[in-house]
């Protein structure tokens, strides 16, 4: 049914038109049909509609079609109001973002000291290098590290794990910042060699994964990419056995990374393919096995420049990259993890998916020096 407005005013030129006639007193306008007393065949037209009553209460609005009832000397007049807009799905309700901050910091403190090459001799080894400027995206890095650090270290939890990866720096920056009370007592689990260096240069207590009793309170760790679900590729380092190992063990797993990680699927924007953990003698076998899972060109990781030949783990093991089409559905992911893990001869590869670990929230850094917080509930 329908609403009426202002009525409408027809207007034309010519000669004046006879008078109208008058229509009679009482007629009312009703909602099945109005004749109005108007000669359109003359070429002459003044027409002004009465106003319209007011609608009654509580009137539907019927979408699709909607006639108006006026015979204009048969001439329909017919409006068609669009459809209503479709309605917008809920977002699934597993994913949250939680916060977001601005502005970037611009300070004086935007050139920090790199625990790996210490400044201050309190703080571990004299100083091989200087004092390291931020660029955008480190200081974006920088404001996530900060921000996960200051969320999830806790008071005093008794072990951390501390990833690897250049984003894990600042993470371990931040720590540092903490009082003793809160550190001291704290044991730090690296993810491999880099870790450990970057934790010992910093003066934190280094325990190693197969010393610690029972669970690790929380980890912080970088990714190569991570989807909308959190799933992650890790293992550009290298180090993705030990990450993994980490992860498994922790009570809460947190990533940090620069926004140019966060993609809708795996593999679209880290086109080298998945780091997969292999045993040495098994590599031509897992080689031919990935081919036919469709990897396009699984190739061992090469040491070069550092070292000739292929690139070894802190387990002894090669690197193989295998690049696949992007994972653009949670079942795509899950059936490569599992395909993957089912090859004789891989040890462990760099998808953190469900069936392992992957963590219950991500902080992006952004080039403004913000930063974005995601989390995944269980489903
Ligand atoms: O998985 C990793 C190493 O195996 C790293 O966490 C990943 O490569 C990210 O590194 P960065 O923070 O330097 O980008």
């Amino acid at each position: 049914m329908a609403r009426f407005g202002r009525a409408p005013h027809y207007a034309a030129t010519g000669p004046a038109p006879p008078p109208a006639p008058t229509p009679p007193a009482q007629q009312h306008y009703c909602p099945g049909e109005m004749r109005l007393p108007v000669n359109l065949r003359r070429n002459s037209l003044s027409l002004t509609l009465p106003p319209a009553p007011p609608a009654p209460a509580q009137q539907p609005y019927r979408p699709s079609e909607m006639r108006l009832p006026i015979n204009l000397s048969r001439n329909p007049l017919s409006l068609t109001l669009p459809p209503p807009l479709p309605r917008v799905p809920p977002a699934p309700r597993q994913f949250h973002s939680f916060h977001i901050i601005n502005p970037p910091r611009r300070s004086p403190s935007d050139h920090l000291p790199n625990p790996l090459f210490p400044t201050s001799p309190q703080r571990g080894r004299p100083g091989a290098r200087e004092i390291t400027s931020l660029s955008s995206v480190e200081a974006g890095k920088r404001a996530a590290a900060y921000a996960a650090v200051d969320a999830h270290f806790g008071n005093a939890p008794g072990h951390v794990g501390i990833g690897s990866g250049s984003t894990v720096f600042h993470v371990v920056d931040r720590i540092r910042q903490l009082s003793a009370e809160r550190i001291s007592n704290t044991g730090f689990v690296p993810t491999g060699h880099q870790s450990r260096e970057l934790l010992r240069n910093a003066g934190l207590r280094v325990v190693q994964l197969e010393d610690v009793p029972g669970r690790i309170n929380v980890a912080f760790d970088g990714a190569d990419e991570v989807d909308g679900r959190l799933n992650c590729v890790k293992g550009g380092g290298g180090c993705l056995l030990l990450e993994k190992l980490v992860a498994i063990r922790s009570e809460v797993f947190v990533v940090v990374a620069d926004r140019a990680k966060q993609s809708r699927a795996l593999l679209t924007s880290y086109r080298r393919g998945i780091p997969i953990e292999v045993i040495p003698s098994a590599t031509p076998y897992v080689l031919s096995e990935l081919r036919s899972l469709g990897s396009t060109d699984p190739r061992v990781r090469d040491g070069a420049p550092a070292k000739l030949g292929p690139c070894i783990t802190d387990n002894g093991n090669f690197i193989v990259d295998a690049p696949f089409p992007p994972l653009a559905t949670s079942g795509a992911v899950v059936e490569l993890a599992e395909s993957l893990k089912g090859i004789v001869g891989v040890v462990e590869h760099g998808i953190f998916w469900r069936g392992d670990r992957r963590p219950e929230r991500a902080f992006f850094g952004g080039v403004e020096g913000d930063w974005e917080g995601v989390e995944v509930r269980p489903e």
